[in-house]
């Protein structure tokens, strides 16, 4: 596998998974490891009309969606996009697709299943049937890749009904065998990690293995009239011969909630470093909210993940700090199923209501809580800072009164939680929709100078 055409990546065997991705040369964190155009997408339901569904861009005030006057369904940001989907797959679904929403057996499929059936819908019209509804068989490498990957571990018995009603039975086997695989390989497709698309890349899929603590992740780019393309960047300085490996679900679920959800999903247990160790952890009781025994664990957490109660100490997030995944145990009682949910609902209530000294007491903790959970340069730490960073910003604007000199502390805070939100996301890289959180940061940066 190749990106600016010199070798980033070696497939070798691996002792339970098949095989690996490894470094075929060192690499620094935020270096690309793999790059891949989607071989076919959907956008999740709520998507639609809301995105170009060829090219993935989202409306705007420049850009204005044309339907489709077939089927009333699809959107496209230009002649372009629409021309582009007309003659690689829509011509063949265009007059069935409104018939086939309406169908009880599709209204019958959960809200994944749906995004799925019409991912395969797309993918057999544009890969397998031609204009008279023959096979072309149109392949090419990655198509042989997706059929080589490895099938999810409960195939299902049956294949959602298809867009396309009357596949050639030849066909219809086909895609039987690639739905088999969608369950372990297929990605859901994120902006600023929000989500709003499945999609399948098999180069990728072939290649990169889980781990909860990754050395990499996964993001995707949107460039008009093109479709969306994946990249997989490093999170840390990775040697020659290491293992690349990427997150197939979120690090910071507990132990058995990460254990039963690769299993059951992917057919493995996972003995990634994290997990060797949480597994040891028996499960101590979550002191009740707002007990004092509750706050000293938090404060202890602050502390050993920030280096400070109330704001960073970027060295400790310094992505050349070597990284144990030894969670102290004095924190498990933080890894309780309710605990992350509950503090986040706590930082954006606080946060939406405006009591902002709320708002950052959690944000904080949360911030600690991920900085302990997530490998160095996890981009939801960063998107976490930014968030934390925009609540000192309106604490600050808005009850500087009642702060008096704690104002420059608190704006000291702030700076701190820029920068590390700053680092992090510059690792990561542009991606997603226009307007992210690097514009974010650009301007709170320079609101924050002009103060
Ligand atoms: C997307 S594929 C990854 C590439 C795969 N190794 C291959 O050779 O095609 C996902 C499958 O790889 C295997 N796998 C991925 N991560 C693993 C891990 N950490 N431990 C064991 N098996 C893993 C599982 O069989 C899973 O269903």
């Amino acid at each position: 596998m190749t990106a600016n055409s010199q070798p980033v990546i070696l497939l070798e065997p691996h002792p339970t998974a098949r095989s690996m991705a490894v470094a075929a040369s060192p690499l620094a964190a935020g270096d690309l490891v793999h790059a891949e155009p989607v071989l076919a997408s959907a956008l999740l339901q709520s998507e639609k009309g809301r995105r170009c569904d060829l090219c993935h861009r989202l409306s705007s005030d420049r850009v204005q969606l044309r339907r489709c006057t077939g089927c009333t369904s699809y959107w496209y940001c230009g002649a372009e996009c629409q021309r582009k989907q007309w003659s690689s797959q829509h011509k063949r679904l265009c007059k069935r697709y409104p018939r086939y929403m309406a169908s009880e057996e599709y209204q019958a499929l959960s809200h994944h299943d749906q995004v799925d059936a019409i991912l395969l819908s797309h993918l057999i019209a544009e890969r397998f049937i031609d204009d008279g509804g023959n096979i072309s068989a149109e392949g090419g490498s990655s198509m042989s890749t997706l059929m080589e990957l490895v099938e999810a571990r409960s195939a299902p018995t049956t294949i959602p009904p298809l867009c396309n009603a009357n596949v050639p039975s030849d066909v219809l086997s086909t895609a039987h065998a690639i739905y088999n695989r969608f369950g372990n390989n297929n990605f859901v497709v994120h902006s600023h990690l929000n989500s709003y698309a499945h999609g399948i890349f098999p180069f990728a899929s072939r290649s990169f293995n889980h781990s909860c603590v990754p050395n990499a992740v996964v993001k995707y780019i949107i460039t008009p009239c093109h479709p969306v393309r994946m990249e997989v960047i490093a999170l840390r300085d990775i040697a020659r011969g290491d293992e690349i490996t990427i997150p197939y679900l979120d690090p910071a679920l507990p132990h058995n909630t990460r254990q039963e959800a690769l299993f059951h999903n992917y057919g493995f247990t996972c003995n990634c470093d994290l997990c060797a160790y949480t597994g040891t952890f028996d499960s101590p009781a979550l002191p009740t909210r707002g007990s004092d025994e509750l706050a000293e664990i938090e404060a202890d957490l602050r502390r050993f993940a920030l280096g400070s109660s109330d704001r960073l100490d970027l060295r400790m997030m310094a992505s050349d700090r070597p990284r144990s995944v030894k969670i102290p145990r004095r924190f498990a009682p933080l890894l309780h199923e309710t605990y992350l949910p509950d503090t986040s609902e706590l930082f954006s209530k606080a946060s939406h209501e405006g009591d902002y000294l709320n708002a950052l007491s959690a944000g904080l903790t949360l911030l600690a809580f991920y900085v302990v959970v997530y490998p160095t340069n996890y981009p939801q730490i960063g998107m976490h800072a930014l968030e934390l960073s925009k609540t000192a910003w309106n604490a600050i604007a808005t009850n500087a009164h009642i702060l008096g000199s704690d104002a420059r502390s608190l704006e000291d805070a702030m700076q701190s939680y820029l920068a590390a939100a700053s680092r992090i996301l510059n690792n990561f890289g542009p991606e997603g929709d226009e307007a992210g959180p690097l514009e974010e940061i650009r301007v709170l940066q320079e609101l924050s100078r002009t103060r």
